[in-house]
């Protein structure tokens, strides 16, 4: 049985808008989730689906002037919406760790490996010059980088992209955040480097019990790590379920539409076929009724709901709109 106080994160409503030649439009828009500790909650969709919007929200990194964010995002009891920035700098990167796409864009290309860790530990810890070296070696270590003291002195461009990633994780976890933020962290990795950092990641969410939202795109990325999966399309989540209820039992068309494209996958080959299209751009976004309509046109319209919201269908089990009850595959 869960616990509250397992809650790192409590999302409520979040709407967040970008300014469009003079006008607002959400494409994050009412989402709610909730993140606890020692968990993997993945985030997937398609491009444009709003899963970096949401990230980006969580840490604060928007333009203020042309991003618009309502609802609440608390954590430890304080809303990270609205918060102000200096309060933003002392969460970020202590509070909660951040490991992007690209780990050669996120690393100082003039500095050393050891020297931009260390960095992060002069910051946000009070370790002294001796204990923030041996630190630097220790999170090398913990990230499975063999010849700590060698790789310390190396520059980002020296190293592969995998052990650039391990470095980017190592800052990322320098200063045992609750929460880590990855953002399709194995893309730009080949397939048995993305397996390994994904391990990486497991182990330390096993060692840390930090709670982890991993953005993906991928759902051989999902079933391989995640315990809960949020589905999101066109800014809202449309299923969210335990990972092994998601692949067993998925509901939303386009959930089944996801796994239906994955290689390999279990659902039933003859029920299921790739639905045609994309996600909408922001602009051309449908304000009301299911916004998964018209990508399965040949649903009844009275299978929606006029203003689609989440059933639970099962413990843990969420999913938008009623169409998912009528739907089956055609082409
Ligand atoms: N700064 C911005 N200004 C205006 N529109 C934006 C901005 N950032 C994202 N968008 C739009 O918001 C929508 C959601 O984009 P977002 O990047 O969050 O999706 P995503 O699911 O993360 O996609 P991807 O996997 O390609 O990163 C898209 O239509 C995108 O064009």
């Amino acid at each position: 049985m869960e616990k509250p106080s397992d809650l790192l994160l409590d999302i409520q409503h979040l709407h967040t808008g970008f300014r469009l030649k003079g006008k607002f439009y959400d494409a994050v828009d009412d989402v709610s989730l909730t993140l606890r500790k020692n968990e993997i909650l993945a985030i997937v969709g398609e491009s444009g689906s709003g899963k970096s919007t949401l990230a980006s929200s969580i840490i604060g990194l928007y333009d203020q002037k042309n991003t618009r964010v309502r609802g609440d995002i608390l954590f430890n009891e304080l809303n990270l919406v609205g918060l102000n920035e200096s309060l933003f700098n002392r969460i970020r990167g202590k509070e909660i760790g951040m490991i992007f796409q690209d780990p050669l864009a996120a690393l100082n290309p003039l500095m050393r490996i050891g020297a931009q860790i260390e960095e992060t530990l002069y910051y946000h810890t009070k370790l002294n010059e001796k204990e923030r070296k041996t630190r630097v070696l220790e999170l090398l270590d913990q990230v499975g980088i063999p010849d700590p003291v060698r790789i310390s002195r190396q520059y980002p461009h020296e190293l592969s992209g995998g052990m650039r990633q391990r470095v980017i994780i190592a800052i990322a976890i320098a200063d045992k955040p609750s929460i880590l933020l990855a953002d399709e962290p194995t893309t730009a990795l080949d397939v048995t480097i993305q397996a390994q950092i994904l391990d990486l990641l497991k182990d330390i969410q096993d060692e840390t019990s930090a709670g982890i939202i991993l953005i993906t795109h991928d759902l051989g990325v999902v079933s391989e790590t995640a315990d809960r999966v949020a589905v999101m399309y066109a800014g809202q989540i449309v299923e969210v379920a335990p990972v092994d209820e998601l692949f067993t039992n998925p509901l939303h068309p386009y959930t089944r539409s996801l796994l239906e494209s994955m290689p390999q996958t279990d659902v039933d080959d003859e029920e299921l076929h790739v639905i045609e299209g994309t996600v909408p751009s922001l602009d051309k976004m449908m304000t009301d009724g299911c916004r998964f309509a018209p990508r399965i046109p040949w649903i009844d319209a009275t299978s929606h709901e006029e203003e689609p919201i989440l059933h639970e269908v099962s413990p843990g089990h969420e999913v938008r709109c009623t169409c998912y009850r009528d739907f089956y595959f055609k082409n």
